[in-house]
Parts: structure tokens; C-alpha cells; sequence
């Protein structure tokens, strides 16, 4: 692939493009907003130039409800040799497509499974896909081109390619993806009323949860209207926990022994559930989730303290795979948590406390 078209210039646009002129490929920028081209081109992501002629790609990265209709109006231009989109829903964009009777050959839907809670071009950065799934829905009528080319950008991107029926392809995320979205808003949504001395008492945990209640409403509300019944199914089947949950807590408060034990048993069951479902999730490149360690360091809360333990774990070998900061509140010191695989655990705690840091572990 030599030359790309990205219309719509925002967090997955501009990251794709970002990759793409990094490894070469000229890319032109498309958004209706032009502040936002202009701000991607500024970033190194391409011209916001139109571009000169046909381009090898053209990559859709707009939100779903307008995939369609920019797709259609970019085919019937023929601007590019194929052309894909990268909406999180996949079913709904291909049959309003085939709704406005175009040639779908040179189509091909795609998903990559990676973002980030912010939205635009300035939350964009070029290794965002690495080692993350992006899911391709050919059809039998997907020219063996677009395929290929859909292929090459994800290998550009250092993306695993994962091909999937796009009806599937939305019944999968409404569990990994669009259930979990509307768990974290709920638990969030709690906090909203909730007393200033309450919210100081966040710890890790509920941070872990609500992380991705920070996302963009219009942008969810239009991802979920086009996947209702199987975000609604998955729902329904936390709603049942729920519900469950809730009545074995009330039975932990009964004055009957046997009810308490059987609420007891309530508890534990989903919380084991919990565990089993946990340890199914892949880790950081897809491959079966890695038991990490956790060394945990006391940093003071000053310019430069960060760089300054991955270059001491630099030094000593270590290789970090994963890193989580607590910080507390009201206090100029944080705990920085650094995930290494088990073998480097002894040797990562020893090398730092030589350098003076504080380890707890
Ligand atoms: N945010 C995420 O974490 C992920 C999002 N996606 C999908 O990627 C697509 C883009 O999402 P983001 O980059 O997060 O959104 P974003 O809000 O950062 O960017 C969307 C851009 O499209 C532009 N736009 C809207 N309608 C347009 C049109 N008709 N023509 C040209 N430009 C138009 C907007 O001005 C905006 O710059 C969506 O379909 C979303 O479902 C896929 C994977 C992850
Ligand atoms: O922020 C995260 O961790 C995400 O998983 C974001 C995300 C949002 C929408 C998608 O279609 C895919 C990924």
C-alpha cells in the first residue's frame, strides 16, 4: 500500500494514520470538521490535502451512524482501489450499504479492538493497535484486493488479524465490549451524588471499573442503538446476577443460621464465577493471560521520579510488562505499581532498593 484516504480525523483515524505515514504510506486526511484534519496533520498524521488522484485505501473512521453514508458518497467518487470501515458495530453499516444498492466488492467492515476513553485526534498515538485484535468481515463477494489490503494495514498497524461473520462479530462485543461499557457508566453513575468525603476514599479498584465511564455518550448511544438485542441479552444476564446478588446479601442478614449460610454460598458462587471469567481474559499481545508480579515502589510526588525507576529497572534487566500509579489523596507521595514477570520479581526489588527506593511487596 502506497496511499491512504482517512476520513474522519479523530482518536482512530488519526492513530491509524499516524502508522501508516510512519511507515512510509502517504496519507490524506478527511474530516468534516477541518480543525480536526488540520490538527491530525499537525500531529504527522498526513495532508489534509484532498488527495491528487485514486489512493490504494480508503479507511471510514467516523462514528456508526454516519459509516454508511460516508462510505457510499467515497465509492460512488471512486476515490480509493478498496475501501473499509472501522465502526464498532459491523452488521448494521453493511445492511444499510446494501439498503442504498451499492457494489459492495470493493468493501470490507472491519473492527479494531483497541481505543481509549477520549475522543479526537490529540488522544491519537501510533502504537494504539499493536498486539490488539482487528477484526475483518469478508463476505464470499470481498475482492481477494481488499482483503489483502485490509490485511496489510493491520499488519502495518502490528494488529492480529481475527476474521469474523459480522452479525457474530456484534454478538461477541455486546459481551466484551458494549456490556462492560454500560456496567462501568452504572457503577460510575453512583458516584455522582455521592458525598465529597465518599468520593476521597477511590482507590484503585473502583478506578479500574469506571475508566471507560469517561467515554463520549453521543458516541456509545450510537454504537448501542446499533447493536441493541445483544447488548440487551448480555444485560439481562447481569441484571439475573444481580438480582441474585442482592438477595443473598439480605439473607446474610437473617437471624436463620441456615439462610445466612445459603447467602453466604450466593456470594462466593458469583464471586468464583468472577474468577473464571477473569482468568479467560487474554493478555497483553493475545496469548493466554501472563501471572505477573507486582513490585510495588514509594515515589514522591515530583518531576521525573517515574523515568527515574524504569531507567533503575532499565539497568537492572527488567523488562516491565504492565504499570498501575495509586495516588493518595492529600498526601505528596504515590505507590507505583510495576507488573514484572515472576523470575524478575527478586532481582527488580533488590536493584531498586540498592538505588534507594522505598519497595513495598
Ligand atoms: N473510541 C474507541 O475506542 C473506538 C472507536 N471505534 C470506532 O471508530 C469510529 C471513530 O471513533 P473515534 O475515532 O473514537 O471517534 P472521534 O470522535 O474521535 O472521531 C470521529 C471523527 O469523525 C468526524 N466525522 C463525523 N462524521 C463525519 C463525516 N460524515 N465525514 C467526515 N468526518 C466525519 C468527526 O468530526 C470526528 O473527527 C467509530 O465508528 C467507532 O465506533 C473503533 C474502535 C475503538
Ligand atoms: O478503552 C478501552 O479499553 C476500550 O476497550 C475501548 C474500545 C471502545 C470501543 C471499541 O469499539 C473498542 C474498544
Amino acid at each position: 500500500m502506497r496511499t491512504a484516504l482517512v476520513i474522519g480525523a479523530g482518536l482512530i483515524g488519526t492513530s491509524a494514520a499516524l502508522t501508516l505515514a510512519g511507515r512510509g504510506v502517504t496519507v490524506h486526511l478527511a474530516d468534516h470538521d477541518p480543525d480536526r484534519a488540520r490538527t491530525a496533520a499537525a500531529l504527522g498524521a498526513g495532508s489534509d490535502e484532498p488527495p491528487p488522484g485514486r489512493v490504494d485505501l480508503a479507511i471510514i473512521a467516523v462514528p456508526p451512524a454516519h459509516t454508511a453514508t460516508a462510505l457510499a458518497e467515497a465509492m460512488r467518487t471512486g476515490t480509493a482501489r478498496g475501501y473499509l470501515d472501522v465502526a464498532s458495530v459491523k452488521g448494521g453499516p453493511r445492511r444499510e450499504l446494501e439498503a442504498l444498492g451499492i457494489d459492495l466488492s470493493a468493501y470490507i467492515g472491519t473492527h479494531p479492538m483497541a481505543g481509549k476513553e477520549s475522543s479526537g485526534p490529540l488522544a491519537a498515538t501510533a502504537d494504539l493497535f499493536e498486539g490488539r485484535p482487528w477484526v475483518l468481515t469478508p463476505t464470499p463477494g470481498t475482492d481477494t484486493e481488499v482483503l489483502n489490503l485490509a490485511l496489510e494495514l493491520v499488519a502495518l498497524c502490528r494488529a492480529v488479524p481475527v476474521v469474523m461473520d459480522a452479525d457474530a462479530h456484534d454478538r461477541a462485543v455486546a459481551l466484551v465490549s458494549h456490556t462492560p461499557q454500560l456496567i462501568s457508566s452504572m457503577v460510575a453513575a453512583r458516584l455522582e451524588a455521592a458525598d465529597e468525603t465518599v468520593v476521597r476514599l477511590c482507590g484503585q479498584g473502583i478506578r479500574d471499573v469506571t475508566r471507560i465511564a469517561a467515554s463520549d455518550p453521543r458516541m456509545w448511544v450510537e454504537i448501542l442503538s446499533a447493536n441493541p438485542g445483544p447488548v440487551a441479552d448480555a444485560l439481562a444476564g447481569v441484571a439475573a446476577d444481580l438480582g441474585e446478588t442482592v438477595e443473598s446479601l439480605r439473607a446474610l442478614q437473617s437471624a436463620d443460621d441456615a439462610k445466612r449460610r445459603g447467602g453466604a454460598a450466593g456470594i462466593e458462587d458469583v464471586l468464583r464465577r468472577g474468577n473464571a471469567g477473569r482468568v479467560r481474559v487474554p493478555g497483553k499481545h493475545g496469548e493466554a493471560p501472563a501471572a505477573y508480579e507486582t513490585v510495588a515502589v514509594l515515589i514522591s510526588d515530583q518531576p521525573g521520579e517515574l523515568a527515574r525507576i524504569f531507567a533503575d529497572a532499565g539497568r537492572a534487566g527488567v523488562n516491565i510488562e504492565d504499570v498501575r500509579i495509586d495516588h493518595s489523596t492529600g498526601q505528596q507521595a504515590g505507590l507505583v505499581q510495576l507488573m514484572v514477570g515472576p523470575e524478575a520479581a527478586t532481582a527488580v526489588s533488590a536493584a531498586l532498593s540498592e538505588r534507594g527506593w522505598s519497595i513495598r511487596r
